[in-house]
């Protein structure tokens, strides 16, 4: 992966440090919280935390230019018969009658429909070009109706004897002769064509492109291999062609996929490959497109009967130079339009981590916020960047041009990413703002056009990104905010070494003039640590508990062997009749085998996991939400983020044994004030070395610790309970780290609070 990094073309960056927009602090048009009587933004300048009580995410060649060629070019200019490649070679090797249109040449080979070239699917091909044997547009020489003798009628002259009305296969001069003045590329004597050569070898001048000796061709070459000067498209020596290559494989050629080095292009293990690495025919995913029934977009989670809770949670902001937060989206000065799609959505007024962060990002700071599950995260980034946009304007790239989005939002799974751009269409409706989403598992040409026609807010999973950032299709130049949705997962071990060389592409704006906002109902501090490194002086929002579980789920553990899962699990879903859940284990394989275990067993259920095609999970997530499935078997491809309606239960089969998944999962369900509940099967063979984290994340969180695990925790001397250790160690944040960690903290500002709390009250 990493190679291809340093590859990709540098569009300068932003010149001016900070740039204007960086200075506009008051355009996002805060105002004071009614009856405070604060006049401007609050700007406190010390370290502080506030609390609120009651109301208030081309490689080789890397060649840009490629990127109007499609993405997949052909191999190099193998368009002759030279053998250099020979298996992409067009068959016009075959002689003289070449064929009209090389297929092999459309671009995006990967993304284009079966059955490509030229020909319509009409049947008979409509396109301007002439047939060969009549000469008339509209269909091709095999279907020519007008080749009653064999020939048709046309003014173009036999490759073979050179006479009109017929074609060389046709010649009635039989096959070997022909009196025309072209040369056979054999022996250069006119009168026959190369296949029919008398002389089997041929004693032409032409060099053959192996021996660079004359006399006969490639593929009759004597010395088996050549030793001309040309070299091998995979070693880069010359002497032998790339299919013959002895390396099989090395050299400094790259391939034309995924533009690494060490294999041909055919060879390219990259999944956008056609093939999967066992073999197997890729799927040619397009998803829909996003609906534009309004009543359909704007419906969601409406909130339940605990939304007024939000009022109870204290809202925590800590940091230098904290803005006044906000009490009401009308308040907040948003833009007219921006407002009318919030009550659109449902929305009458924000919820804590909404105050909190839009008033941080209009004021175009640096933010961490952590939440609980299902309490508004997504808008509480969404709708002050969109409200930074729409004032200060936007560029709006032309149509094919190099994209330049404003915001970048990263998340971790695709249907997460499916999800936050599905809310940004939402919020952006009926605005100048684009939204657009690249995401795996799809074919990616769609997507690639939606981007070219213009983007200003780029949701994203690394893997695509990267990419289209390698192709050229877009870069970072213009970039304002880089977003990290579930940011503590995008950190960690799979995602950090992607979002580092996002971070520090040539094109992204660096730190402090780009802002960086990462949000997260969990934030471990040692996650805190890494992603200070990518900001500057920012703001710590949170309400409650950092990592704990939210209030609103009724969490319930039984004991139950492995053994037993089974049948506890049908028990379970039986006592459930009809409500939505969601079942999740701990492989890919076992969610298999569950989901058909309960289809055999009448329960309409339906499976998501990354073995999965793209087009299947999907239609898992849509079969739960129809309804027309009511039990979704999930790894943790669907621990994180996903808002789904009517979701009363999670049930974990199988208990994570990372505690942080653990709040995520069960955050699938008690969404938005509506009351959840969650059921986990506590193995205590499997669990047991667990069992200090859970009840730690249970009393942090006030909720009940079942007697049994208090049990087996005393019976373990307290083992494994540590409410304020690193979640690696079995614990969870609960804090700002900066205020009480050791280690002075890169890029966060202040490390320390230099005076005591400030509150905004
Ligand atoms: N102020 C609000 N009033 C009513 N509903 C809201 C409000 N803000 C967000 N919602 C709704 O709440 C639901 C949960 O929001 P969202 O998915 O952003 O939560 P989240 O905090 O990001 O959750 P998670 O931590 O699971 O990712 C969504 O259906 C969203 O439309």
């Amino acid at each position: 992966m990493g190679d291809d990094w340093d590859d990709v073309i540098t569009v300068p960056a932003k010149s001016s440090a900070g740039g204007s927009w960086n200075d506009n602090n008051n355009k996002g048009g805060m105002k004071p919280p009614a009856g405070r009587g604060r006049g401007a933004p609050a700007i406190v300048s010390q370290m502080c935390t506030v609390k609120i009580a009651s109301d208030d995410e081309w490689g080789a060649t890397a060649n840009p230019a490629s990127s109007s060629n499609g993405l997949d070019a052909p191999e190099k200019s193998t368009g002759n018969s030279n053998g250099w490649g020979a298996s992409t070679a067009p068959a016009s090797s075959g002689g003289w009658d070449a064929p009209t249109q090389n297929s092999q040449f459309n671009n995006d080979v990967e993304d284009q429909p079966r059955g490509g070239g030229w020909v319509s699917s009409a049947g008979g091909g409509g396109g301007s070009r002439a047939c060969y044997k009549c000469g008339e547009e509209g269909h091709m020489s095999r279907e020519c109706p007008n080749s009653n003798s064999g020939g048709g009628g046309g003014d173009r002259t036999c490759h073979k004897c050179q006479q009109p009305g017929h074609m060389a296969r046709d010649c009635p001069t039989g096959g070997g002769g022909g009196g025309g003045d072209r040369t056979c590329h054999k022996c250069q004597q006119p009168g026959h064509m190369a296949r029919d050569c008398p002389t089997g070898g041929g004693g032409g001048d032409r060099a053959c492109h192996k021996c660079q000796e004359t006399g006969h061709m490639a593929r009759d070459c004597p010395t088996g291999g050549g030793g001309g000067p040309r070299t091998c498209n995979k070693c880069g020596d010359a002497g032998h062609m790339a299919r013959e290559c002895p390396s099989g494989g090395g050299g400094d050629t790259k391939c034309f996929k995924c533009y690494k080095l060490g294999h041909s292009t055919k060879e390219c293990p990259d999944p956008y490959n056609k093939l999967t690495e066992d073999g197997k025919e890729r799927e040619r995913y397009v998803p829909a497109e996003m609906t534009t029934d309004e009543n359909e977009l704007f419906k969601g989670i409406s909130s339940g009967e605990h939304f007024h809770n939000f009022d109870k949670v204290a809202l925590s902001v800590t940091g230098q130079n904290i803005p006044q937060y906000i009490t009401s989206f009308e308040e907040a000065g948003l833009r007219p339009l921006l407002l009318q799609n919030i009550k659109n959505s449902g929305y009458v007024k924000p919820t804590p981590v909404q105050k909190g962060s839009i008033a941080v990002i209009l004021a175009k700071r640096d933010l961490i916020a952590s939440a609980v599950t299902g309490s508004g995260k997504t808008a509480a980034y969404l709708v002050p960047v969109m409200n930074i946009l729409l004032e200060q304007g936007i560029s709006g790239g032309s149509h094919g041009m190099v994209q330049k989005p404003e915001v970048v939002i990263l998340a971790p799974t695709r249907e997460l990413a499916i999800q936050i751009h599905r809310e940004a269409y939402k919020f952006a409706y009926n605005s100048v703002l684009k939204s657009v989403l690249i995401y795996g598992g799809t074919v990616s040409s769609n997507q690639r056009s939606n981007l070219q026609a213009g983007c200003n807010i780029l949701v994203a999973t690394t893997g695509r990104l990267k990419d289209f950032l390698d192709r050229g299709v877009f870069d970072f130049s213009a970039v304002k905010f880089l977003i990290l949705d579930e940011a503590d997962r995008m950190l960690d071990m799979g995602f950090g070494p992607d979002i580092e060389k996002i971070a520090a592409h040539p094109t992204m704006p660096p730190k402090g003039i780009r802002r960086t906002c990462m949000f997260s109902a969990t934030f471990p501090e040692e996650v805190q640590a890494l992603a200070a490194n990518y900001m500057e002086d920012y703001i710590f929002v949170t309400t409650g508990t950092v990592g704990g579980t939210n209030p609103d789920v009724q969490q319930e553990f039984f004991q139950c062997a492995r053994n037993e899962k089974r049948t506890k699990l049908m028990e379970t879903l039986r006592g459930l009749g009809e409500s939505k859940i969601i079942v999740f284990v701990d492989s890919k394989k076992t969610a298999d085998f569950v989901a058909v275990y309960l289809c055999n067993n009448d329960i309409q259920a339906t499976s998501i996991h990354g073995d999965r095609l793209q087009s299947q999970r999907e239609e898992a997530l849509r079969d739960l939400k129809s309804g027309k499935r009511n039990v979704l078997v999930a790894t943790n491809v669907a621990a994180r983020g996903l808002d789904i309606e009517g979701v009363n239960y999670v049930i974990n089969y199988d208990l994570p044994s990372d505690i942080e998944e653990y709040v995520h999962r069960i955050g699938r369900t008690g969404r938005v004030g509506n009351v959840g509940h969650s059921i986990s099967f506590f193995d205590e063979e499997k669990d047991g070395p667990n069992v200090g984290k859970l009840v730690s994340l249970l009393t942090k969180s006030n909720a009940d610790v079942p007697a049994f695990m208090q049990a087996l925790v005393s019976g373990m001397g307290g083992m494994g309970l540590d409410y304020n250790a690193p979640s690696t160690q079995g614990g969870f944040a609960s804090r700002d780290m900066r205020r009480f960690g050791d280690k002075p903290v890169g890029g966060g500002g202040a490390a320390r609070p230099t005076e005591a709390e400030e509150s905004w009250d």
